[in-house]
């Protein structure tokens, strides 16, 4: 039995709804549907999930949402037209979006992720129905009913262990279930969102709790590319990643899935197969334990940016004992987290998330550091972009980081910092954001052209 992920460009009108339904007729191993909110049909167009974000922010402040409420009932109104459904599934999307309005305003975080889960919960009751219509025996599932449980995390929801053992219960079902992705209930009963991008998460939580044999992601692109294909011109497509892999190429940048979404699926080894609604033909990129190594040691290279990196200088700091720990109560007493710290003898690069502060607040955090570890110097840059470069089989070839710094310097960019995870399997650059396109052009011509 497989799990089948669509994501909102697989959803984005009608025409897309029927290679969709096409693609599960194919296989009849494809039992659990997870769907997304209607993505864009055009690089212009909006997702339905950004449109019902500015229709909760306008409700909660009590200003006109009329038009934004509008523009949401359209998109779901013309894919319905385009399938020929009646209009009760429109009325009832819209009975919902009304609803919305009165949730409990005294809770912002959770009365806006209301919002944001509608997308994906009124799109799967119109998937279901159109599944039915087109003859295929589908029941759209709730996810409290289901029992996907979740933190109390609204936008940043983490799946609680019990949900495994009660969503097992799904593999009964005679029909094909639809699932909304992007959301479960929090264990009072309140809908609770992943970070932006979660269906990709329900999708893998699902196989771990069905115990899958496939997790299937559906996706606009033919496979994951060895760069992001909006910064290098056709890329080169991989065909297999391991978790590792891939593990790190999304968290490093690689929107094609999500950084959160492998972990149900590798606790039990389940293989992830990427593929592409538009041409279900081609072979797509499998993600699993183990692959076939070849002669390539670097498999991807990905960036992102918006990190801010602090460095820290103090003579003798090899020496002082606990310093790394007032380093990080500093932080965690302003609720910060961090995302790296390479250390030399006397100094330290704390790289982090920039917009976990306003400028201000960054400011005051320099001079607090400074002040309590009693610092040399406590100096911080912004604008930083993470590049990574990603391979199993870095680990055996000795020249790969020679290989990135010539690619590096043939095109005057400064190296910030470098980090090289434990696992071997990247390698982390930082640097200016200015030159993050420019790095990943140069590196990818680097490890795959040259
Ligand atoms: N290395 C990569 N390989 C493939 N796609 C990538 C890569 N990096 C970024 N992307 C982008 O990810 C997009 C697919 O992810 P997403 O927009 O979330 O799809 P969906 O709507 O199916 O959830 C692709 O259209 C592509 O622009
Ligand atoms: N609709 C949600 C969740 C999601 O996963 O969407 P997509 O599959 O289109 O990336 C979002 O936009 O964040």
């Amino acid at each position: 039995m497989n799990v089948i992920k669509f994501g909102g460009s697989s959803l984005a009108s009608g025409s897309q709804l029927k290679k969709v339904v096409q693609i599960v007729k194919e296989d009849a191993a494809r039992k659990i549907v997870v769907v997304s909110a209607p993505g864009k049909r055009s690089a212009e167009d909006e997702k339905v999930t950004d449109l019902l974000i500015g229709f909760g922010m306008k409700a909660l402040v009590g200003h006109d949402y009329s038009a934004v409420l509008s523009k949401i009932i359209n998109r779901y109104q013309s894919i319905a037209e385009e399938l020929g459904l009646g209009n009760e599934i429109i009325d009832e999307i819209r009975t919902n979006l009304d609803s919305l309005v009165n949730g409990n305003k005294d809770e912002p975080d959770y009365y806006l992720d209301a919002f944001k889960a509608s997308g994906e919960n009124n799109n799967a009751k119109l998937v279901a129905a159109y599944f039915n219509q087109e003859g295929v025996p589908a029941r759209y599932m709730d996810p409290k009913e289901a029992g996907l449980v979740v933190t109390n995390e609204p936008g940043n929801a983490q799946v609680l262990p019990e949900s495994y053992e009660q969503l097992y219960k799904l593999r009964e079902s005679k029909e094909v279930i639809i699932f909304p992705g992007f959301f479960g209930y929090t264990k009072d009963g309140k809908a609770c969102t992943f970070s932006r991008g979660g269906s990709d998460i329900t999708g893998s939580i699902l196989a771990n709790g069905i115990k899958a044999g496939l997790y299937e992601n559906f996706t606009d692109v033919d496979a994951i590319f060895a760069a992001n294909p909006n910064v290098v011109e056709n890329p080169i497509g991989i065909k297999e990643l391991t978790y590792r892999e891939m593990r790190e190429l999304s968290y490093g940048g690689f929107s094609v899935l999500h950084d959160e979404a492998l972990q149900p699926a590798f606790k039990l080894g389940i293989p992830v197969q990427i593929k592409n609604t538009n041409n279900p033909s081609a072979p797509g990129t499998r993600i699993m334990k183990e692959r076939q190594m070849s002669e390539q040691s670097v498999i991807g290279i990905a960036s992102s940016s918006g990190f801010s990196s602090i460095y820290i200088d103090k003579y003798l700091m090899n020496r002082e004992i606990g310093f790394g720990r007032k380093v990080l109560e500093i932080l965690e007493s302003k609720g910060i987290s961090y995302e790296h710290m390479p250390s030399g003898i006397d100094n330290l690069t704390i790289i982090l998330h920039s917009n976990q502060m306003t400028t201000e607040e960054e400011d005051s955090l320099l001079v607090q550091l400074k002040e309590e570890l009693d610092a040399d110097s406590v100096t911080v840059e912004r604008n930083i972009a993470l590049i990574m470069i990603v391979g199993e089989g870095m680990r055996e070839k000795m020249f790969t980081m020679s290989k990135a710094a010539t690619a590096f310097s043939e095109n005057t960019i400064n190296i910030d910092m470098i980090n090289q995870g434990a696992s071997e399997v990247s390698v982390m650059f930082g640097i200016q954001a200015k030159h993050e396109d420019l790095a990943v052009k140069a590196l990818y011509e680097a490890f795959f052209v040259k």
